[in-house]
């Protein structure tokens, strides 16, 4: 088990990255917002394949939040995690306290604030006169699904993760196919802008019960988490279906959503789309991919099923 470097400083980052690629070595990023589970190290398993290096990053990133959202609760366990990742054979952890400018020039964001010694968060950056006026738009892709639950989630992530790409410098960067409109929101933005980044989306890791592996898991209650097993259900039963011959997606989305609501889950939404490009389908003729995002009490659960 060797220790990895933790690097708090995006020049220092970038300094490392680039003498070690200078030296003929190849970096793969694993961006993460931390609190790691089973599905953040099967990523890294991925990254380990494909590059000599492996950096993750861990930063919580503010402007993927809007402010009624879960920035405040987002999980955190940082020493839990550099345990994690020593254990991995991790190389370098970038976990940088701020990764935009403010108003004043300064490299604080100032989205949390402690005031009266209680922490208050507006996440979206702009509500706090940061100094960070850049936004990345994925204009079609990131419209719908997460998009229209989370206004300002795609535009956040694209920024972010265009961020860590400039700073890191890596060649290849894992992404997990749980967060799949995220997925190709970044694929989309990397083609689309040249960045010199190869990016891979990898399989999802799901609990022995069938529940996807997500850092927000653990703001369940036990009966929530027996009721959100009702997601991964859903889908499996939706999948038979269609290989049985069942082809009308409204037939399809309406069995996932009487699955998750007879459970008790709230529906956000559930949507059959075409893998590549998200485009939504009727009938099932090419391979598609089945979204859903629904609520178990305060937890916003997301998972998915391909068909090919
Ligand atoms: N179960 C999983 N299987 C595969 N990849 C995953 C899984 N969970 C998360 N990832 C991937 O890990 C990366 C970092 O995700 P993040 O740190 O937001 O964790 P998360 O568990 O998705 O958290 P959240 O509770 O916000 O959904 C993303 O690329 C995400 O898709
Ligand atoms: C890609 C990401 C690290 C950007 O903040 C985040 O959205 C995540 O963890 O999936
Ligand atoms: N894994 C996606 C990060 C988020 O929900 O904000």
């Amino acid at each position: 088990m060797s220790v990895p470097e933790v690097l708090r400083d995006k020049d220092l980052m970038r300094s490392w990255s680039r003498s070690r690629r200078c030296n003929g070595q190849t970096i793969a990023l694993v961006p993460t917002m931390g609190f790691l589970h089973e599905g953040h190290l099967s990523l890294i398993r991925t990254a380990k394949s494909l590059a000599d290096l492996i950096i993750v990053s861990i930063y919580v990133n503010p402007s993927q939040f809007s402010p009624s959202e879960d920035l405040s609760t987002y999980p955190s366990d940082i020493s839990g995690d550099l345990r994690k990742l020593s254990a991995a054979g991790v190389n370098a952890v970038f976990c940088p306290a701020e990764l935009y400018h403010s108003a004043s020039g300064n490299e604080l964001g100032g989205h949390r604030e402690a005031i009266n010694g209680e922490r208050v968060v507006a996440s979206c950056l702009e509500d706090v006169g940061s100094g960070h006026e850049t936004w990345i738009r994925v204009e079609r892709l990131e419209k719908g699904m997460c998009g229209t639950s989370r206004p300002v989630f795609f535009r956040g992530v694209a920024t972010v993760v265009a961020k860590l790409f400039n700073i890191v410098e890596p060649d290849v960067a894992v992404f997990g196919k749980k967060d799949y409109q995220q997925w190709r929101v970044i694929c989309r933005m990397v083609r689309d802008l040249d960045f010199d980044v190869k990016v891979i989306g990898s399989d999802i890791i799901r609990d022995f019960d069938g529940l996807a592996m997500s850092s927000r898991n653990v703001h369940l209650s036990p009966t929530q988490r027996e009721k959100a097993l009702s997601i991964n259900r859903s889908l499996s039963k939706a999948k038979l279906a269609a290989e049985k011959g069942q082809k009308n997606c409204q037939d399809l989305k309406d069995l996932v959503k009487q699955t998750i609501s007879e459970a008790g889950g709230k529906i956000d939404y559930v949507e059959i789309m075409e893998q590549q490009g998200l485009r939504p389908v009727e009938e099932i003729s090419c391979p598609v991919v089945i979204c859903v995002a629904a609520w178990f009490g305060n937890v916003r659960l997301i998972d998915n099923l391909e068909i090919d």
